[in-house]
Formats: C-alpha cells, structure tokens, sequence
C-alpha cells in the first residue's frame, strides 16, 4: 500500500519568552504573521504532504491566516507541552495512517526554514528505517554553568549538534515513543528524545544555521533578516546575478 506523507505543525504555544501581546507565531515579519511564513516554506517543499496544525483552543487570530493554496489541513487542539500537541496531532490522523508513513514535525516558530533543507531531510532519509532531524554542528564553545551563573565546566563539543526542525520518523514508531514515553514521565523536548527513550538512534542531517526558532524578543530582528536575505538571493538566482 502506498505510503502517506504527514506534516505536523505545533503551533498551540504561548510564547512566554517571547513577552509580547500575542502568541509569538502572529508576531509580524516583514509584515506578515511568522505562522503565514512557516506555513509557505512547508507548502513550497512538500506540497503533497498531509498537514495537521496543532492550535491552542483559545487562539483568536488562526482564522485570518492566510493559508497556502492547494494544501490539505486538518486542525487538532494543541495540549499542554509541545510533545503533547504532537501526539494528538497523531491521534487525530491514527485512523488514516499506516505504521510506516512518514511523519514530518516541524515548529510554526521555525519560520526561515529553507525548503530545500527539508527536500535533504526527506531524501537524506528515504531509505532509513529509523528517521531522523534537520540538526546543525556546534561552532561555539559549550560551557555548563553553576546555579550563580559562575562557569562550572566546558563541555565537549565534539560531536555536539543543535537539533532543529523538522524532524521525521514513521507513524507507528513515532506514535508509540510519544505515548509510551509521556506516560512514563521522561523528558521529551523534540521527537528525536522520545524515540532515543526507546532506544533509538535517529539521523543527523545538517541544516543551515539560519533556520532559527523565534523564542526570544532579539530573535525577531534576525528572523526578518534571513528571511530579507533569503528573498533577495532567490531573486538572484532567477535573474543568474551575482550577489
Ligand atoms: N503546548 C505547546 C507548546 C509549544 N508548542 C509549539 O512548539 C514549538 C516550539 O515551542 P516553543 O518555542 O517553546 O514555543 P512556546 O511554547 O510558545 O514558547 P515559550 O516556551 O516561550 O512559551 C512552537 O512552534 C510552539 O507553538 C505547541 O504546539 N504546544
Ligand atoms: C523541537 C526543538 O525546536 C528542537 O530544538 C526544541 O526542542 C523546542 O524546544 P521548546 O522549548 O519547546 O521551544
């Protein structure tokens, strides 16, 4: 039986970090809500995905999104942490998906993701068993602070990645390390965690260091800059001129 391709999107938080008057997803970018950006980079990259948007039920401002043409979307009530968005997202898709369909979750606050980075996330994967994440090398150095803010050791970064989104990995697996997981109380902060939990290992593909997530205020500014950026070299790349 043909395999589906499903794309999960939590988008039920609040954006406390944030410290803005509104859910930080509807916080603008060059003019238009981070969420309208999100939701265009996804449609470009995998038009014949299946999307499920994860929402806080009290959210006044989903229904003036402007949402891509041509998409089916489906809406689930996000729930108290993002893991717990993502699994209803996969509660609510349980009787329409097949064990090994592919799952894709990615953040609405990941709105520079470049389409061609997840195109490399679906292909780099294709033929893996497991699945895996958009991630990027640490280039810093890493250190681990005591509770006075004083530095208490350098961690080694060596093989040390920041994980990103999206992030891929079949239904059934995936389903089964959320649930299991959370039942059992252990700390699941992206998809990845949950199927290491079930001892795992899922791939690292690396992404571009410009695919941030919008969760503090100075984030903004450099948001609207990649996304500035990225449009002008679009634009370059069609007319063949040099930047
Ligand atoms: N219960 C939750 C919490 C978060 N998210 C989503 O998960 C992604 C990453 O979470 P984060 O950056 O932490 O967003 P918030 O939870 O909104 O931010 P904060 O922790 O500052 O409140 C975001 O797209 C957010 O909308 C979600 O769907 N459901
Ligand atoms: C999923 C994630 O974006 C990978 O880095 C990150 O774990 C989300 O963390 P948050 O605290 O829920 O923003």
């Amino acid at each position: 039986m043909a395999t589906k391709m499903w794309l999960i999107i939590p988008a039920a938080g609040v954006g406390s970090r944030m410290q803005a008057d509104r859910s930080k997803q509807y916080l603008l970018l060059n003019g238009r809500p981070i969420i309208e950006h999100t939701l265009e980079r996804l449609a470009i990259a995998l038009p014949y995905a299946e999307f499920v948007i994860c929402l806080n039920p009290e959210d006044p401002y989903w229904p003036s999104v402007q949402r891509p043409e041509g998409i089916t979307l489906r809406e689930v009530s996000g729930g108290k942490e993002r893991a717990d968005s993502v699994l209803n997202g996969l509660k609510m898709i349980a009787s329409q998906a097949s064990e090994d369909d592919w799952v894709l979750v990615h953040d609405v606050a990941r709105p520079c993701v470049r389409p061609s980075d997840i195109t490399d996330l679906v292909m780099g994967l294709n033929d893996s068993d497991i699945g895996g994440i958009l991630a990027l090398p640490v280039a810093d150095t890493m250190k681990r602070s005591h509770p006075d803010g004083s530095i208490s050791e350098t961690v080694d970064r060596t093989a040390l990645w920041h994980a990103l989104t999206p992030q891929m990995f079949r239904f059934g697996r995936l389903y089964q390390a959320l649930e299991e997981g959370l039942a059992a109380g252990a700390t699941i902060t992206d998809e990845a965690s949950a199927l290491e939990w079930l001892g795992f290992c899922p791939q690292l593909i690396a992404g571009h260091r410009d695919n941030i997530k919008v969760t503090h205020p100075d984030d903004l500014a450099f948001a609207e800059l990649f996304i500035r950026a990225q449009q002008e070299q679009s634009e370059a790349d069609k007319t063949g001129s040099a930047l």
